[in-house]
């Protein structure tokens, strides 16, 4: 029988819901598996869960590891079929972080003037702004671009291509992105489009495409993974900078920063920057 796609939502403690988050990033069966950790009531301490299983196991598994967390309610909602997740998340408010305004079609006339406005269709793609680790990236991007131009951008796990979009509409002309998905990858162009943007995002396993060598080497490089994966790609990363070049890492948790950091640091990287949001982590790494 086909499985009828669910929303869990489990609310606790700020402690508590972190301590979960981190269960589920410990499950390897649930690398893959979309969910947000974020603030909803910043007076009564209480953060929530969502998380978006596509199959029945994965949703076991998450509901088994909830289960280890006794102070959560956790609730599970039946979601319509197709676009279950655009859907879901066609409630959520724009975002805001530094100069840009992410927005999806709902929010359009509420764009500011004054801000680099990104309009964001999720679809079946991660990347709506609202995660913190996307947040993380925008934010630590908005403040490099105080300083810094960056003229060739690569952004690795592009999701629905909100970064490489976010660089392409801040000035940079090369802005290429990559995802192993090919929906968020077809997403992900819909987006440029909609957002006139010049970036464009190419099917591939991490940096491994023709488009992505001959649009190197790169001033700056986002790459919003897991931490596995980024480790693994930590030497490709830095083939594709140009000395000096810089890294927006994000997709670790904090209790993983030293893992990673370990890893860029071996491969000739120094730390710029780290953002804490949320239970995650991003780094901004410079290779020297
Ligand atoms: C956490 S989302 C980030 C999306 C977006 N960049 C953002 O910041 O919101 C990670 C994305 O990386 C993609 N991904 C995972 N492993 C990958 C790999 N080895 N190569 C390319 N993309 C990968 C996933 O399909 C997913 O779309």
């Amino acid at each position: 029988m086909s499985y009828n796609p669910q929303q869990i939502v489990a609310r606790g403690p700020r402690a508590v819901a972190e301590a979960a988050a981190e269960a589920l990033d410990a499950e390897v069966e649930l690398e893959g598996t979309t969910y947000s950790i974020l603030e909803e009531d910043e007076d009564h301490d209480i953060w929530r869960i969502d998380a978006f299983p596509t199959a029945e196991e994965e949703d076991l598994q998450i509901q088994r590891v909830l289960t280890d967390f006794p102070e959560l309610i956790v609730t599970a909602e039946q979601l319509a079929d197709a676009d279950w997740l655009a859907m879901a998340l066609s409630g959520l408010p724009p975002v805001r972080a530094g100069r840009f305004f992410v927005y999806g079609i709902h929010d359009h006339g509420r764009a500011p003037v004054n801000a680099v406005n990104l309009r964001i269709e999720a679809g079946a793609a991660f990347g709506t702004g609202h995660h913190g680790t996307t947040v993380g990236c925008l934010i630590a991007y908005n403040d490099l671009l105080k300083k810094s131009k960056f003229g060739r951008v690569l952004d690795v796990g592009a999701g629905t291509g909100v970064l490489a979009i976010a660089a392409a509409k801040t000035g940079t002309p090369v802005a290429v992105g990559t995802d192993i998905d090919a929906i968020s990858v077809r997403i992900s162009n819909e987006n440029a489009k909609l957002n006139q943007s010049t970036a464009r995002f190419v099917h591939a396993n991490g940096l491994n495409h023709r488009k992505v060598r001959s649009s190197g080497p790169y001033d700056l490089v986002f790459a919003n993974i897991l931490a596995r994966p980024l480790v693994g790609l930590s030497m490709d990363i830095r083939g594709a900078l140009k000395p000096q070049g810089l890294v927006i890492l994000s997709g670790l948790l904090r209790t993983q920063e030293r893992f990673v950091k370990a890893a860029y640091l071996s491969h000739g990287f120094k730390v710029v920057r780290r953002i804490h949001r949320d239970a995650w982590c991003t780094l901004v790494m410079q290779r020297v």
